[in-house]
């Protein structure tokens, strides 16, 4: 057999991009398995996790305490106190009890003064839901837990359960075999004579890959015989998902690795210009990465960490977290914190343009969801009762700052698209997480305004002329440039078979018709005002007006827990709990721009997806959604 010369050698990163190029078809692949929920730990997401279950599932108390009517405790003050009776006024209630029909509120035990068995006192008045963890606040039934390719951690896997999913699709661990080749290498325990090698390599490989999630078989030590060496190749490549030969990579007499895997497949790259480790031999035999790693135990482990690993992480799509850098960032919001207390602040954290953006998740102590979607956490010493916006904070991350670097920060109106977004661009690029924070249309231009977010969702009508979103931007900014997401329905959404008759905004005021409303800041809210403003109905005849909720599904749970008869919301939230569902407007929904995100790889991807057909019809799913300008983009300058 002709010796093999290894000169013509190229740069690590050429090396991986030219190898890994070739085995795409081999990464897009997923092998998918079905496994329990409860033994999750480490494995990823193999396609997205729905829900099953609001949490939590009812409205139930924060605090330990008494449950009461929030209007009862109004116009309580230190000189005034109100007096409440039990039974009718309020109820003992403790932490994690359900808030039932007619209570809406808790106030803490502290706070309150007894009287007699029948009678407390108060001199505080609470709103509706103070203290009270209300349905679906962390998650909603029909939400998405999990984009695919996400690494499940404790936390998640505690979080599946409360969401009531018991089985979930992961990804395949990667079956690897090494086999250990030459006629010098012996089993360490098995030496008898001096010249012998004992075979090392294979547990520093086995223990390392298994960081990652892989199962390592170790095959019996083969001599150098080349035939003995392919056969094994070629039997072994049926089962595994990638075999691993140790030694014979570089040029010596009895060095078979290229020939073998050359003569089965083919070879893509032998020689690295890297030092140790140049002789590595990468090649593919039946469409699967064959690696001739070379026999030196620190060549070798250089392979191991440029080469194998990446390509166990790509093929699994298997996240590696860290949790000890810090990087100093700004808040994206005026926190208001604990003047006795260091408060954790858990964060998700995006690079715009030169600044880290930390965006406050959600803070209670029962919100589980917060620590799945945390990306650092910002530690609010005692002693500082504000954060404002745009201040600097130091952000301890929790994932690795390469990864955080990829997120894209969408700030705005909630949109369920941003969900199915979320999910197609890990598919593309499993290493790209979009953070989502729902601050309303109007809370979406300050964030792009203020440089805090990539993108941000709005759906803004403007009553004079008819158009959307640009001439609220316009009080902002000068020079911009907005992009159609889609067009959606927004009605009412009713319980089934619409039992209260609503049709029109004139039956919202209709005697024992209860209405939830969204927040100021949400684009819907400012769809109802325009609205009422235009039939002259005030909203002090809105039973319910000042009943706040902050997404299209939340306010669609509460419809379906049969909290309110009515909301004004999307009809894909209405979809979700089969309710129904009276169409009122057709409106824009659109994302506006950060300069800098413009010419970003990331913003090109996302456009590439919501311009597919794929995408398109998966959004058309989910009823009420339109695509027609998907991906149009205008631009104002001043
Ligand atoms: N004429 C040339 N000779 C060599 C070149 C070259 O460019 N021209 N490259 C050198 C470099 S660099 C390296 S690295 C080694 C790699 O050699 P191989 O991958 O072919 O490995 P072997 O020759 O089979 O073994 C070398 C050495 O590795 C240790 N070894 C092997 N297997 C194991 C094992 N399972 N456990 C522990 N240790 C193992 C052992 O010490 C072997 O002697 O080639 C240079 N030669
Ligand atoms: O390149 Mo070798 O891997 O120096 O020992």
């Amino acid at each position: 057999m002709k010796r093999r010369f290894y000169l013509n050698k190229k740069d690590l990163e050429e090396t991986v991009g030219i190898y890994f190029n070739e085995l795409k078809d081999y990464f897009l692949k997923d092998d998918i398995e079905y496994i329990k929920a409860r033994e999750g730990i480490n494995r990823i997401t193999a396609l997205p996790i729905i829900a099953n279950e609001n949490v939590p599932s009812y409205n139930s108390s924060a605090m330990d305490g008494i449950a009461v009517i929030s209007k009862r405790t109004y116009g309580a003050n230190e000189s005034n106190p109100v007096i409440l009776e039990k039974g009718k006024d309020f109820e003992y209630i403790n932490t994690g009890y359900p808030i039932n029909n007619p209570y809406d509120s808790v106030i803490m035990i502290e706070n309150i003064e007894i009287i007699d068995d029948g009678h407390v006192q108060i001199r505080n008045s609470v709103y509706p839901y103070k203290d009270v963890r209300k349905v679906g606040e962390d998650i909603c039934k029909g939400e998405m837990v999990f984009p695919r390719y996400h690494t499940l951690t404790s936390s998640d896997i505690s979080f599946l359960m409360m969401a009531k999913v018991f089985e979930i699709p992961v990804i395949r661990k990667m079956k690897i075999l090494l086999i250990p080749t030459g006629n010098e290498i012996v089993k360490p325990e098995e030496l008898t004579e001096e010249f012998q090698i004992p075979e090392t390599n294979s547990l520093m490989i086995k223990n390392y890959l298994e960081h990652f999630n892989a199962v390592v078989d170790i095959n019996e030590i083969l001599p150098d015989d080349i035939n003995i060496i392919k056969n094994i190749i070629a039997e072994k490549i049926k089962e595994y998902d990638l075999i691993l030969l140790n030694a014979g990579s570089s040029a010596g007499s009895k060095d078979f690795t290229y020939h073998a895997i050359n003569d089965l497949g083919k070879v893509i790259i032998h020689g690295i210009n890297i030092k140790p480790g140049k002789p590595a031999v990468l090649g593919i035999v039946n469409e699967k990465p064959v690696i001739g790693l070379p026999g030196f135990p620190v060549s070798c482990n250089i392979i191991m960490e440029d080469i194998v690993k990446p390509l166990i992480l790509n093929k699994t799509k298997y996240e590696i977290y860290y949790d000890n850098e810090i990087i100093e960032g700004i808040s994206a919001k005026r926190i208001h914190s604990s003047i006795t207390e260091k408060e954790y602040l858990r964060v998700g954290v995006g690079k715009v343009g030169e600044n880290y953006v930390a965006i406050p998740l959600k803070r209670g102590a029962a919100n589980i969801s917060a620590i799945s979607k945390q990306d650092g956490i910002v530690y609010i010493e005692k002693g500082i009762e504000v954060v404002e916006d745009g201040e600097e904070v130091s952000i301890h991350l929790k994932r690795s700052k390469k990864l955080i670097d990829n997120n894209i920060l969408i700030i705005g109106s909630h949109d369920l698209l941003l969900y199915l977004l979320a999910d197609f661009v890990k598919k593309y690029d499993k290493n790209i997480n979009i953070v989502s924070a729902n601050v309303g249309s109007l809370g979406g231009i300050l964030s792009i305004a203020k440089g805090y977010s990539h993108l941000a969702g709005m759906h803004l009508l403007d009553p004079e002329t008819g158009e959307y979103n640009i001439s609220y931007i316009k009080e902002y900014m000068d020079d911009f440039k907005l992009m159609n997401l889609s067009y959606r329905e927004q009605g009412f959404i009713v319980q089934k078979g619409n039992p209260k008759k609503i049709k029109d905004f004139e039956d919202l005021t209709k005697d024992g018709v209860r209405y939830i409303n969204r927040q100021k800041t949400a684009g819907t809210r400012i769809l109802l005002d325009y609205n009422l403003d235009k039939k002259g109905i005030s909203p002090k005849e809105i039973h319910g007006y000042s009943d706040e909720e902050y997404s299209h599904v939340n306010l669609a749970l509460k419809i379906k827990k049969d909290m309110a008869d009515v909301g004004l919301g999307i009809r894909a939230a209405a979809n979700i709990y089969n309710l129904d569902f009276v169409p009122v407007a057709l409106e824009r929904y659109d994302l506006l721009i950060q300069d800098s995100f413009l010419n970003d790889k990331r913003f090109e991807l996302i456009m590439n997806i919501i311009t597919s057909n794929e995408f398109k019809e998966e959004a058309e799913k989910l009823g009420g959604y339109i695509l027609k300008d998907t991906g149009k983009i205008w631009e104002v300058v001043k």
